[in-house]
This record gives structure tokens, C-alpha cells and sequence, in this order.
């Protein structure tokens, strides 16, 4: 990959430390929640994060982080774009995303390559996002258009590009990292590691861990890809819970940005604790 030349992207992007792209090798497996849940424990902890949905025709993050679109679209500053922030807490997260700017949240993105590429660039080079310790970007399932025109315009920052692989324990989604990690390996994108994403239900009544699919095949496949595993997730009741929730105050949110008090929710989530030890691996990945 090459790398030290400079552009408007690369200018834009100079006080981001660390670039996480999040991946999946098929739709469903919770590339979206990891994303966010990555993002609000990174800010959890006191980092400066911001959170990039590249998902142009399915924008899942807007709803997920509570935030609704404004009434102008996205604000133009002499600056650029300036992103949407979700919660109020003293410090903010910026989120940007698709959603934000189409007319109606309902409205599907039906775009050819070039026109997401133009898109992606534009994520990339026109909004604000200011100093950050961690960016991560939320991308489509499998490897597409989308992969490449970030792996194309972000190749001058590779020294600060990492991935996070998302799957689920059932032989068909784990087939699918496979080409995920030959993708990260033919365009030499590092890979913190492997998150198993639904692995188990937890009780809401005894707390007691059913597996509902097969498990431990995303700890297997790591070890012998040789990345690291970075932790199982359960289904969790309580997060879609606040996912739902989110997602209406996202609707009714249309116009203004959101004070609503996801992380202080989600902090109360078996999910949040568990995302402790995935949280630390990330973090010890840059030490
Ligand atoms: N650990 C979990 N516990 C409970 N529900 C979950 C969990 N992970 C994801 N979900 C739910 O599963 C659904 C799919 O998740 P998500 O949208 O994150 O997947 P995705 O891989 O990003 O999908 P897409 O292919 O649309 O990009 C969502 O409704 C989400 O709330």
C-alpha cells in the first residue's frame, strides 16, 4: 500500500490517531451493533471517537446511535461538513452516515460504483471531524465497492488503518471470513481480530448461556487463520432493547441532534461488560 503522500484526505484526517474498519463477510451478523458498541466503549473510556457509516444503501447507524437527521441535512460550515453528535454527554461522539442525508429516513440509496466512491471520498475529505483517537468505520457486508474506495483513498494513512472482523458461529457465516481475511491480506489491512457476535443467548430470567447455533468456530477459525480472537458476544435482550429505543428517539429526533442518554443506558447492558474485554484487546492492539 503506498503511503506519505499528501491529499485532501489525508490533510482532513491528520489529527485522527487510529482508523478501525469494521468488517463482515455477510449482512445480519451485527457488523453495525460491534461498530457502535466498539465506538461507545472507546468513548467510554475518554477517547475522542467518531463513527463513519459506509453502509450507503443500508445506513443502519443513525437509528442505532439515537440520532436523527436534520430537517437541512447536514450542516455545511466554512470547515466542511460537520457531523451529527450522539449523546450529550460532555464529550460528544461524531457520527456521520447516508441516513443523515437523504430526504426521508425510508428512502433507499440505489447508486453504481462511481457515485459511492464520490460518496466515500466525501466522508473522508469534506467533514469535520477535528481530533480523534479513534475513528471507526461501519462498512457494507462482504467486500465491495465500498472496501475499495476506503482502502483507495485512506492507502496514505495505512500506517493508522486496523480492521475488526465480525461473524457469527454458524459454518456459513464463517466461511464468509475467510474471504473477508483474504480481502485484508490482498490490500494488507492489519486485523486486530475476530469478534463472535451472537454466540449464545443469555437467560433474562437465570442468566444461564444457551447455544442456541454451533460455538467456539470463530475462536477455532482465528487460531488457525493465525488473528487473534477477541471475545463472544451473546444475544442480549437488554441491548436490543436499547437499540429499539434508540431507534425511535432517532425518528423522533428529526431536526435536531440527540441528548439522549444511550451510553448511560447501554453502560447498564450485560453487553457493555462483556465488550469490557473486547474493548482492552483494541486498546492493547495500539500499545
Ligand atoms: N449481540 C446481540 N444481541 C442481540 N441482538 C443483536 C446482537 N447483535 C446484533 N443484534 C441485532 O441483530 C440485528 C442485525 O444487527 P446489525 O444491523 O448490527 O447487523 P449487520 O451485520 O450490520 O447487518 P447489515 O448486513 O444490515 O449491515 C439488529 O437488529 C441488531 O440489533
Amino acid at each position: 500500500m503506498a503511503a506519505s503522500v499528501e491529499t485532501p484526505i489525508s490533510r482532513r484526517l491528520k489529527h485522527v490517531r487510529h482508523i478501525i474498519i469494521v468488517l463482515s463477510g455477510k449482512g445480519g451478523v451485527g457488523k453495525s451493533s460491534v461498530s457502535t458498541q466498539l465506538a461507545l466503549s472507546l468513548h467510554a473510556r475518554g477517547n475522542r471517537v467518531g463513527i463513519l457509516d459506509t453502509d450507503l444503501t443500508g445506513p443502519s447507524l443513525p437509528r442505532m446511535l439515537g440520532v436523527g437527521r436534520s430537517d437541512t441535512g447536514v450542516h455545511q460550515s466554512s470547515e466542511g461538513w460537520v457531523p451529527v453528535y450522539a449523546d450529550g454527554a460532555e464529550q460528544r461522539m461524531a457520527v456521520m452516515s447516508v441516513g443523515f442525508l437523504v430526504k426521508s429516513r425510508d428512502d433507499s440509496v440505489v447508486w453504481r460504483g462511481p457515485k459511492k466512491n464520490a460518496m466515500i471520498r466525501q466522508f473522508l475529505s469534506d467533514v469535520r471531524w477535528g481530533e480523534l483517537d479513534f475513528l471507526v468505520i461501519d462498512t457494507p457486508p462482504g467486500t465491495s465497492d465500498e472496501h475499495l474506495s476506503l482502502m483507495e483513498h485512506l492507502a496514505p494513512l495505512s500506517s493508522r488503518l486496523s480492521s475488526v472482523i465480525v461473524t457469527t458461529p454458524q459454518a456459513v457465516a464463517l466461511s464468509d471470513v475467510i474471504k473477508c481475511l483474504s480481502f485484508t491480506r490482498a490490500v494488507e489491512l492489519p486485523v486486530i481480530g475476530l469478534v463472535e457476535n451472537m454466540s449464545g443467548y443469555v437467560c433474562p430470567c437465570c442468566g444461564e448461556v444457551s447455544n442456541i447455533f454451533s460455538t467456539g468456530g470463530g475462536e477455532a477459525m482465528a487460531t488457525r487463520e493465525g488473528v487473534d480472537f477477541l471475545g463472544r458476544l451473546p444475544v442480549d435482550t437488554e441491548l436490543v432493547e436499547v437499540l429499539d429505543d434508540a431507534a425511535m428517539e432517532a425518528e423522533a429526533e428529526e431536526g435536531a441532534q440527540s441528548s439522549f442518554g444511550l451510553l448511560e443506558r447501554y453502560k447498564k447492558t450485560p453487553t457493555f461488560g462483556l465488550f469490557a474485554g473486547i474493548a482492552d484487546k483494541v486498546v492493547a492492539f495500539f500499545d
